[in-house]
């Protein structure tokens, strides 16, 4: 199968890596030459949990460069704005039967597969990956690769292409891709971007009464959307609908997720474009089609936009005023 990993980033740079150290052969794709010149001079060199691999001589061009039909499977690994607009540069990469495998957070598979329903399969990441400089990459956790089919059911490419990616990374697949995305739409949702309007992470925000009461009704709200979609939450690392005994479920997502500075809090740092509208302004957009309203949602996503504008700060007095309405 030939593979090319468009985005060498924290997780193309993992999963790169991993499977040049087993011996498959990858190509990479960078924004522009003067990446793919440095990448080449430094190789790929992960460290963290899986152990320690180096791989030199990589073979990578600027996206631009490689030639059109050249790839059976393009896996995207850059940030959601990225992968919405290179899209049809990656899709004109694959040769016929070709497959394009999103692995972003929120739901970026679902936006693409509106344009290139053909070739799009709904990937995701479980596995936690930092760059701490263009070639240099931690692996922060035992986590997977999902993927499936986004219309549901298993398939022979879905089966083909995990067991290909296998050779180097975890891969499972599921019947209910769909439900999977949804089941990390609903923590990211509230993990992730209630800790980055608050500026800290989960555990630092559940103790505080407001806290808890928007992480339990925004999480509510988005499993509403999630229904109303017709979806049906996949169980992950938790159960996706909470339980008669929500402490304990709480708890079990804390012990999961509690200690993470939220990712989108790091782009806050940097500067970066957050993936908002792939998380909750997707959602919100969602239930608005749906009739089903989701006020929190917009109202997080808002709070977001703000923010990046530098017109707000995060802290904690976001989620009270959130709350308020
Ligand atoms: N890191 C993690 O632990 C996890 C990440 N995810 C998701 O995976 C996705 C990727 O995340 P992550 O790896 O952390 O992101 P990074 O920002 O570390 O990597 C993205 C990479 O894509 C590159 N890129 C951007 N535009 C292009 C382009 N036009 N052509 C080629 N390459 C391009 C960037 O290069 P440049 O620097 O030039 O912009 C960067 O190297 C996100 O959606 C994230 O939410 C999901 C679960 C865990
Ligand atoms: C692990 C988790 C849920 C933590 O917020 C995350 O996905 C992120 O920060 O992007």
């Amino acid at each position: 199968m030939r593979l090319l990993i468009v985005g060498v980033g924290a997780l193309g740079g993992v999963i790169g890596a991993r499977l040049l150290a087993r011996g498959v052969s990858v190509a990479l794709a960078t924004r522009d030459a003067s990446s793919a010149a440095g990448l080449k001079a430094a190789g790929l060199h992960v460290t963290g949990v899986g152990g320690e691999v180096a791989a030199r001589g990589v073979d990578v061009r600027a996206l631009g460069d490689w030639p059109q039909s050249a790839f059976d499977l393009v896996v995207l690994a850059t940030k959601a704005d990225d992968a919405l607009s290179i899209a049809p540069r990656c899709v004109e990469l694959l040769a016929p039967g070709g497959t394009l495998l999103p692995i972003q957070n929120g739901a970026v598979a679902q936006v693409l597969a509106r344009q290139h329903s053909r070739v799009v399969l709904g990937g995701l990441s479980n596995l936690g990956a930092t760059m701490m400089a263009p070639g240099r990459y931690e692996q922060r956790n035992a986590g997977h690769i999902l993927m499936g089919e986004l219309a549901g059911g298993m398939t022979e490419r879905a089966t083909q292409i995990a067991s290909f990616l296998n050779l180097g990374i975890e891969t499972r697949t599921t019947a209910n891709m769909n439900g999977a995305i949804w089941s990390k739409l609903l923590l990211n949702c509230t993990v992730t971007t209630l800790g980055a309007v608050a500026g800290t992470t989960m555990r630092g925000y559940i103790t505080h009464p407001e806290g808890r009461a928007l992480f339990d009704r925004t999480y509510d709200e988005t499993l509403s959307v999630a229904f109303a979609s017709g979806v049906r939450p996949e169980r992950m690392l938790v159960d996706p609908i909470p339980p008669l005994d929500r402490d304990a479920w709480i708890d079990r997502i804390l012990a999961a997720y509690g200690d993470l500075r939220p990712s989108m809090h790091q782009d806050f740092e940097r500067g970066r474009p957050t993936e908002i509208e792939f998380i909750n302004g997707y959602v919100a957009k969602l239930g608005l089609e749906l009739g089903v309203l989701a006020p929190l949602n917009a109202a997080i996503a808002d709070t977001v936009r703000a923010i990046s504008r530098g017109e707000s700060k995060p802290s904690l007095e976001n989620l009270a005023r959130i709350l308020r309405g």
